[in-house]
């Protein structure tokens, strides 16, 4: 439950920054309207739904998807000098390092042997960040603990790299954790490239762990993001879609981002 007192200034801050406004979101498949905040009050003839709700106690939450290297990172740095938003980066460092074991390494080493107990870590901390309370009126991060199960878990047992009892139980924890825990996302900022684009971007930022994926595993990677964001055929899309062609330039992008600022963060 958040505290009314600080809701009243998130939305005080918020009306001070940009005033009321509503704007159309383009998603996957369909358009859909991304609702006003929060200006809406709740009351016996209130047109107000959950999503409404839950934006006027949570603030929004923008999750920006993507391929690896897709320029998820560079899209956060973009937008994190905008008020009344707070960026949330995925914490790779973390992944690289939990008291001095580096269990991503170890898991584009030995897939079969460390997937599950990578993929156990990030499920930890991406529920940390979802549940990280915000100060500001928006939130914006990196995936979420939706791709980390939908697209990360379900290439390594799709390709046979995970056995069939760790699948299992990295579902039961994850479908107990969504039902559990408020992990509500107001939008989801999609970058779609061509894995041949990320595969170039990837080589040149020189992760270490990463020099052994091949253009395969991105190739697999975007085909279970197109069936989960734009066809919508795999597994449930837990907000609105705003698809972004973000196989252009640095520079492109950044023009991009600044005339659809407002379509990007849901306003
Ligand atoms: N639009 C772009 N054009 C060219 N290079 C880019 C672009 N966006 C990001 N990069 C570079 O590609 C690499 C990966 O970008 P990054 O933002 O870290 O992606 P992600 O967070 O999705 O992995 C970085 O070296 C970054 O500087
Ligand atoms: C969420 C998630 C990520 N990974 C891997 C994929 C990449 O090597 C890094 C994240 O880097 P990016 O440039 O931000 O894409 O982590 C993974 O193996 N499993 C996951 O669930």
């Amino acid at each position: 439950m958040s505290c009314p007192a600080l809701v009243w200034c998130r939305r005080k801050l918020w009306s001070k920054l940009i005033g009321p406004t509503s704007g159309a979101v383009g998603c996957g498949k369909k358009s859909l309207i991304a609702s006003t905040f929060p200006i809406m009050q709740r009351g016996l003839f209130s047109t107000e739904n959950a999503g409404d709700q839950n934006k006027r106690e949570k603030g929004t939450v923008i999750c920006v998807e993507g391929n690896i290297a897709s320029g998820k990172t560079s899209c956060l740095d973009f937008f994190s000098n905008t008020v009344g938003l707070e960026v949330f980066k995925e914490p790779v460092d973390k992944w690289r390092n939990v008291r001095g074991h580096n269990p991503l390494g170890l898991m584009y080493q030995d897939p079969n042997r460390w997937g599950l107990t990578l993929q156990t870590y990030v499920q930890l901390t991406m529920l940390d960040i979802h549940t990280k309370p915000s100060i500001s009126p928006i939130k914006m991060m990196e995936r979420s603990i939706y791709s980390a199960k939908y697209i990360f878990v379900e290439n390594l047992y799709q390709s046979g790299k995970m056995a069939d009892v760790d699948y299992a139980v990295l579902t039961e924890w994850f479908e107990w954790i969504i039902k559990s825990v408020n992990l509500s996302v107001d939008l989801i900022v999609y970058l779609k490239t061509s894995p041949e684009t990320c595969y170039q971007r990837l080589k040149n930022r020189c992760r270490e762990e990463e020099r052994v994926i091949p253009l395969e595993y991105l190739y697999a990677i975007h085909s279970l993001y197109e069936e989960w964001l734009v066809k919508q055929t795999s597994y449930p899309v837990p907000a609105p879609v705003l698809v972004i062609d973000a196989n252009k330039d640095l520079e492109e992008m950044s023009r991009h981002y600044e005339e659809n600022r407002r379509s990007i963060l849901s306003l």
